[in-house]
Protein backbone atom coordinates (compact mmCIF):
# COMPACT_ATOMS: atom_id res chain seq x y z
CA UNK A 1 0.00 0.00 0.00
CA UNK A 2 1.27 3.60 -0.78
CA UNK A 3 1.60 6.48 1.53
CA UNK A 4 -1.66 7.98 -0.04
CA UNK A 5 -3.51 4.51 -0.05
CA UNK A 6 -2.56 3.95 3.84
CA UNK A 7 -3.74 7.58 4.51
CA UNK A 8 -7.10 6.64 2.82
CA UNK A 9 -8.08 3.51 4.96
CA UNK A 10 -7.86 5.78 7.85
CA UNK A 11 -8.70 9.15 6.66
CA UNK A 12 -11.61 10.46 4.46
CA UNK A 13 -12.94 8.04 1.68
CA UNK A 14 -10.87 8.30 -1.68
CA UNK A 15 -12.81 9.76 -4.39
CA UNK A 16 -12.19 9.45 -8.18
CA UNK A 17 -14.27 10.91 -10.62
CA UNK A 18 -15.31 9.73 -14.37
CA UNK A 19 -17.39 11.95 -16.84
CA UNK A 20 -15.93 14.70 -14.02
CA UNK A 21 -16.39 17.57 -16.85
CA UNK A 22 -19.88 16.19 -17.42
CA UNK A 23 -23.39 17.71 -16.47
CA UNK A 24 -23.63 15.02 -13.21
CA UNK A 25 -19.86 14.83 -13.10
CA UNK A 26 -19.34 18.34 -12.02
CA UNK A 27 -21.96 18.32 -9.37
CA UNK A 28 -20.57 15.20 -7.97
CA UNK A 29 -17.19 16.54 -7.71
CA UNK A 30 -18.78 19.76 -5.77
CA UNK A 31 -20.80 17.37 -4.17
CA UNK A 32 -17.97 15.16 -2.53
CA UNK A 33 -15.40 18.84 -2.06
CA UNK A 34 -18.27 19.57 0.01
CA UNK A 35 -18.60 16.50 2.18
CA UNK A 36 -15.94 15.83 5.38
CA UNK A 37 -16.17 12.79 5.17
CA UNK A 38 -14.67 12.06 1.41
CA UNK A 39 -12.25 13.09 -0.19
CA UNK A 40 -11.88 14.57 -4.22
CA UNK A 41 -8.75 12.40 -5.16
CA UNK A 42 -9.15 12.29 -9.24
CA UNK A 43 -11.19 13.78 -11.97
CA UNK A 44 -11.08 12.10 -15.22
CA UNK A 45 -12.77 12.72 -18.70
CA UNK A 46 -12.68 11.92 -22.10
CA UNK A 47 -9.01 11.54 -23.19
CA UNK A 48 -8.27 11.53 -19.56
CA UNK A 49 -6.27 8.71 -18.74
CA UNK A 50 -7.68 6.21 -16.15
CA UNK A 51 -4.35 5.64 -14.43
CA UNK A 52 -4.97 9.03 -13.24
CA UNK A 53 -7.58 7.61 -10.14
CA UNK A 54 -5.15 4.62 -9.22
CA UNK A 55 -2.03 6.73 -9.11
CA UNK A 56 -4.23 9.12 -6.57
CA UNK A 57 -4.85 6.00 -4.70
CA UNK A 58 -8.82 6.03 -4.82
CA UNK A 59 -10.96 3.74 -2.94
CA UNK A 60 -14.04 4.94 -4.66
CA UNK A 61 -14.85 5.50 -8.32
CA UNK A 62 -18.13 7.61 -9.22
CA UNK A 63 -18.93 7.07 -13.49
CA UNK A 64 -21.62 9.61 -14.94
CA UNK A 65 -19.75 8.64 -18.86
CA UNK A 66 -21.71 7.29 -21.52
CA UNK A 67 -23.53 3.93 -21.92
CA UNK A 68 -20.53 3.32 -24.76
CA UNK A 69 -17.57 3.27 -22.06
CA UNK A 70 -19.27 2.34 -18.82
CA UNK A 71 -18.30 -1.23 -19.32
CA UNK A 72 -14.65 -0.76 -20.26
CA UNK A 73 -14.61 1.41 -17.10
CA UNK A 74 -16.14 -0.53 -14.38
CA UNK A 75 -13.99 -3.76 -15.80
CA UNK A 76 -11.11 -1.39 -15.21
CA UNK A 77 -11.97 -0.56 -11.71
CA UNK A 78 -12.56 -4.34 -10.75
CA UNK A 79 -9.19 -5.11 -11.82
CA UNK A 80 -7.61 -2.40 -10.01
CA UNK A 81 -9.84 -3.53 -6.93
CA UNK A 82 -11.52 0.25 -6.95
CA UNK A 83 -15.27 -0.07 -5.58
CA UNK A 84 -17.74 1.76 -8.01
CA UNK A 85 -20.38 3.55 -7.72
CA UNK A 86 -22.14 4.33 -11.38
CA UNK A 87 -25.41 6.57 -12.35
CA UNK A 88 -24.11 5.88 -16.24
CA UNK A 89 -27.10 4.13 -18.10
CA UNK A 90 -27.52 1.34 -20.40
CA UNK A 91 -27.21 -1.38 -18.52
CA UNK A 92 -29.17 -4.81 -19.83
CA UNK A 93 -29.64 -8.03 -17.96
CA UNK A 94 -26.90 -9.20 -19.72
CA UNK A 95 -24.54 -6.09 -19.20
CA UNK A 96 -25.27 -6.70 -15.17
CA UNK A 97 -24.91 -10.31 -15.52
CA UNK A 98 -21.49 -9.71 -16.88
CA UNK A 99 -20.11 -7.26 -13.65
CA UNK A 100 -21.70 -9.98 -11.49
CA UNK A 101 -19.02 -11.99 -13.41
CA UNK A 102 -15.89 -9.65 -13.03
CA UNK A 103 -17.06 -9.52 -9.40
CA UNK A 104 -16.98 -13.25 -8.76
CA UNK A 105 -13.16 -13.25 -9.13
CA UNK A 106 -13.29 -10.43 -6.74
CA UNK A 107 -15.10 -11.09 -3.51
CA UNK A 108 -13.98 -8.17 -1.80
CA UNK A 109 -14.96 -5.27 -4.10
CA UNK A 110 -18.48 -3.59 -4.46
CA UNK A 111 -20.63 -1.96 -6.96
CA UNK A 112 -23.47 0.18 -6.93
CA UNK A 113 -25.45 0.63 -10.12
CA UNK A 114 -28.55 2.39 -9.42
CA UNK A 115 -30.71 3.94 -12.44
CA UNK A 116 -31.79 6.83 -10.31
CA UNK A 117 -29.91 8.64 -7.44
CA UNK A 118 -32.66 10.86 -6.69
CA UNK A 119 -34.50 9.89 -2.83
CA UNK A 120 -37.77 10.62 -4.66
CA UNK A 121 -37.56 8.65 -8.10
CA UNK A 122 -36.21 5.67 -5.77
CA UNK A 123 -39.23 6.04 -3.61
CA UNK A 124 -42.04 6.74 -6.85
CA UNK A 125 -40.52 3.51 -8.24
CA UNK A 126 -41.23 1.70 -5.34
CA UNK A 127 -44.76 2.97 -5.36
CA UNK A 128 -45.33 2.16 -8.71
CA UNK A 129 -43.97 -1.71 -8.30
CA UNK A 130 -47.32 -1.98 -5.09
CA UNK A 131 -49.65 -0.44 -7.43
CA UNK A 132 -48.59 -2.25 -10.47
CA UNK A 133 -50.57 -5.59 -9.42
CA UNK A 134 -53.37 -3.79 -8.66
CA UNK A 135 -54.42 -1.63 -12.25
CA UNK A 136 -54.96 -3.60 -15.35
CA UNK A 137 -53.64 -0.98 -17.63
CA UNK A 138 -49.58 0.92 -17.14
CA UNK A 139 -48.14 3.32 -19.06
CA UNK A 140 -44.96 5.06 -18.42
CA UNK A 141 -44.05 8.91 -19.52
CA UNK A 142 -40.72 10.02 -19.46
CA UNK A 143 -39.65 13.63 -19.93
CA UNK A 144 -35.62 14.84 -19.91
CA UNK A 145 -33.49 17.90 -21.38
CA UNK A 146 -33.31 17.32 -25.34
CA UNK A 147 -29.32 16.47 -24.43
CA UNK A 148 -29.89 13.46 -23.51
CA UNK A 149 -28.43 10.39 -25.01
CA UNK A 150 -30.71 7.38 -24.62
CA UNK A 151 -34.03 7.04 -24.67
CA UNK A 152 -36.03 5.82 -23.03
CA UNK A 153 -34.10 6.69 -20.00
CA UNK A 154 -32.40 4.18 -17.92
CA UNK A 155 -35.18 4.89 -15.18
CA UNK A 156 -38.15 4.56 -17.25
CA UNK A 157 -36.81 0.96 -18.24
CA UNK A 158 -35.73 0.26 -14.66
CA UNK A 159 -39.30 1.53 -13.77
CA UNK A 160 -41.25 -0.98 -16.63
CA UNK A 161 -39.14 -3.82 -15.57
CA UNK A 162 -39.95 -3.29 -11.65
CA UNK A 163 -44.01 -2.97 -12.92
CA UNK A 164 -43.99 -6.26 -15.59
CA UNK A 165 -42.40 -8.71 -12.99
CA UNK A 166 -45.32 -7.63 -10.29
CA UNK A 167 -47.83 -7.83 -12.82
CA UNK A 168 -46.45 -11.30 -13.82
CA UNK A 169 -46.24 -12.27 -10.16
CA UNK A 170 -49.74 -11.09 -9.75
CA UNK A 171 -50.98 -12.91 -12.31
CA UNK A 172 -51.89 -10.00 -14.42
CA UNK A 173 -52.50 -10.35 -18.72
CA UNK A 174 -50.89 -8.27 -21.11
CA UNK A 175 -51.99 -4.75 -20.92
CA UNK A 176 -55.50 -4.36 -22.79
CA UNK A 177 -54.81 -2.36 -26.01
CA UNK A 178 -57.17 -3.15 -29.02
CA UNK A 179 -54.47 -0.43 -31.78
CA UNK A 180 -54.68 -1.96 -34.75
CA UNK A 181 -53.42 0.84 -36.87
CA UNK A 182 -50.21 2.53 -35.79
CA UNK A 183 -48.08 5.45 -37.51
CA UNK A 184 -44.63 3.63 -36.10
CA UNK A 185 -44.11 4.97 -32.33
CA UNK A 186 -46.91 6.26 -31.72
CA UNK A 187 -47.54 3.69 -28.76
CA UNK A 188 -43.72 4.07 -27.37
CA UNK A 189 -41.49 0.88 -26.94
CA UNK A 190 -42.49 -2.07 -25.41
CA UNK A 191 -40.56 -2.94 -22.64
CA UNK A 192 -41.41 -6.19 -20.78
CA UNK A 193 -45.12 -5.65 -22.32
CA UNK A 194 -45.03 -1.96 -20.71
CA UNK A 195 -45.45 1.04 -22.97
CA UNK A 196 -42.73 3.64 -22.35
CA UNK A 197 -43.21 6.84 -24.06
CA UNK A 198 -40.56 9.80 -24.28
CA UNK A 199 -40.68 13.11 -24.54
CA UNK A 200 -37.33 15.25 -24.98
CA UNK A 201 -37.73 19.21 -24.31
CA UNK A 202 -35.73 22.57 -23.58
CA UNK A 203 -36.58 23.33 -20.12
CA UNK A 204 -37.02 19.92 -19.14
CA UNK A 205 -34.20 18.33 -16.48
CA UNK A 206 -35.49 14.44 -15.54
CA UNK A 207 -39.54 13.33 -14.77
CA UNK A 208 -41.13 10.81 -14.72
CA UNK A 209 -44.99 9.67 -14.90
CA UNK A 210 -46.21 6.13 -14.28
CA UNK A 211 -50.11 6.47 -15.01
CA UNK A 212 -52.00 3.09 -14.11
CA UNK A 213 -55.85 2.47 -14.79
CA UNK A 214 -58.75 -0.21 -13.91
CA UNK A 215 -62.52 0.34 -14.12
CA UNK A 216 -63.39 3.48 -13.38
CA UNK A 217 -60.29 5.21 -11.66
CA UNK A 218 -56.48 5.93 -12.87
CA UNK A 219 -53.76 6.68 -10.49
CA UNK A 220 -50.78 8.85 -11.54
CA UNK A 221 -47.41 8.24 -9.44
CA UNK A 222 -44.90 11.01 -10.96
CA UNK A 223 -41.82 12.50 -9.79
CA UNK A 224 -39.73 15.75 -11.03
CA UNK A 225 -36.02 16.30 -10.52
CA UNK A 226 -35.58 20.05 -11.15
CA UNK A 227 -32.27 20.27 -10.47
CA UNK A 228 -29.13 17.60 -10.59
CA UNK A 229 -28.26 18.37 -6.81
CA UNK A 230 -30.97 16.00 -6.21
CA UNK A 231 -29.01 13.13 -7.56
CA UNK A 232 -26.22 14.15 -4.61
CA UNK A 233 -27.31 12.76 -1.54
CA UNK A 234 -28.05 9.15 -2.99
CA UNK A 235 -25.08 8.94 -5.01
CA UNK A 236 -22.63 10.01 -1.40
CA UNK A 237 -24.95 7.68 0.18
CA UNK A 238 -23.61 4.97 -2.01
CA UNK A 239 -19.85 6.13 -2.16
CA UNK A 240 -20.24 6.02 2.10
CA UNK A 241 -22.24 1.92 1.40
CA UNK A 242 -19.86 0.76 -0.92
CA UNK A 243 -16.94 -0.37 0.25
CA UNK A 244 -19.02 -1.87 3.07
CA UNK A 245 -21.01 -4.03 0.27
CA UNK A 246 -19.53 -6.54 -1.02
CA UNK A 247 -20.99 -7.43 -5.10
CA UNK A 248 -23.27 -5.89 -7.22
CA UNK A 249 -26.40 -3.53 -5.57
CA UNK A 250 -28.78 -2.69 -8.34
CA UNK A 251 -31.09 0.38 -7.38
CA UNK A 252 -30.39 2.46 -3.72
CA UNK A 253 -33.46 0.46 -2.54
CA UNK A 254 -31.47 -1.33 0.20
CA UNK A 255 -29.06 1.59 1.32
CA UNK A 256 -32.30 3.42 2.32
CA UNK A 257 -33.71 0.49 4.34
N1 LIG B 1 -28.37 7.48 -12.14
C1 LIG B 1 -28.72 8.76 -12.05
O1 LIG B 1 -29.28 9.22 -11.05
C2 LIG B 1 -28.44 9.65 -13.20
C3 LIG B 1 -27.89 9.13 -14.33
N2 LIG B 1 -27.56 9.94 -15.37
C4 LIG B 1 -26.86 9.29 -16.46
O2 LIG B 1 -25.47 9.62 -16.33
C5 LIG B 1 -24.87 9.65 -17.63
C6 LIG B 1 -24.17 11.00 -17.82
O3 LIG B 1 -25.16 12.01 -17.89
P1 LIG B 1 -24.72 13.53 -18.10
O4 LIG B 1 -23.77 13.95 -17.05
O5 LIG B 1 -25.98 14.28 -18.30
O6 LIG B 1 -23.97 13.41 -19.49
P2 LIG B 1 -22.74 14.32 -20.05
O7 LIG B 1 -22.65 14.01 -21.51
O8 LIG B 1 -22.92 15.72 -19.62
O9 LIG B 1 -21.46 13.73 -19.28
C7 LIG B 1 -20.75 12.60 -19.65
C8 LIG B 1 -19.29 12.94 -19.55
O10 LIG B 1 -18.50 11.76 -19.70
C9 LIG B 1 -17.41 12.10 -20.55
N3 LIG B 1 -16.79 10.91 -21.13
C10 LIG B 1 -17.03 10.30 -22.31
N4 LIG B 1 -16.22 9.23 -22.45
C11 LIG B 1 -15.46 9.17 -21.34
C12 LIG B 1 -14.44 8.29 -20.89
N5 LIG B 1 -14.04 7.25 -21.63
N6 LIG B 1 -13.87 8.52 -19.69
C13 LIG B 1 -14.24 9.55 -18.92
N7 LIG B 1 -15.21 10.43 -19.30
C14 LIG B 1 -15.81 10.24 -20.48
C15 LIG B 1 -18.03 13.03 -21.56
O11 LIG B 1 -17.05 13.74 -22.31
P3 LIG B 1 -17.45 14.29 -23.79
O12 LIG B 1 -18.62 15.21 -23.58
O13 LIG B 1 -16.19 14.95 -24.25
O14 LIG B 1 -17.84 13.07 -24.59
C16 LIG B 1 -18.84 13.94 -20.64
O15 LIG B 1 -18.04 14.95 -20.08
C17 LIG B 1 -25.98 9.35 -18.62
O16 LIG B 1 -26.01 7.96 -18.91
C18 LIG B 1 -27.24 9.75 -17.84
O17 LIG B 1 -28.40 9.10 -18.28
C19 LIG B 1 -27.80 11.28 -15.35
C20 LIG B 1 -28.42 11.85 -14.27
C21 LIG B 1 -28.79 11.08 -13.09
O1 LIG C 1 -29.70 11.77 -18.49
C1 LIG C 1 -30.30 12.24 -17.49
O2 LIG C 1 -30.44 13.44 -17.30
C2 LIG C 1 -30.86 11.29 -16.51
N1 LIG C 1 -30.59 10.02 -16.67
C3 LIG C 1 -31.03 8.96 -15.83
C4 LIG C 1 -31.97 8.06 -16.60
O3 LIG C 1 -31.76 7.82 -17.79
O4 LIG C 1 -32.93 7.54 -15.99
C5 LIG C 1 -31.58 9.45 -14.52
C6 LIG C 1 -32.39 10.71 -14.63
O5 LIG C 1 -33.58 10.43 -15.29
C7 LIG C 1 -31.60 11.79 -15.35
Amino acid sequence: MTDEQEKGATGPIRVGVLGARGRMGIEVCKAVDGAADMELVATVDQGDPLSAVADAGAQVVVDFTTPDVVMDNLRWCVDQGVHAVVGTTGFTGQRLDQVRGWLGGRPELGVVIAPNFGIGAVLMMQFATRAARHFESVEIIEQHHPRKLDAPSGTATHTARLVAAARAEAGLGPVPDATADEVAGARGADIDGVRVHAVRATGLLAHQEVLFGTIGETLTIRHDSYDRVSFMPGVLLAVRAVPGRPGLTLGLDPLLD
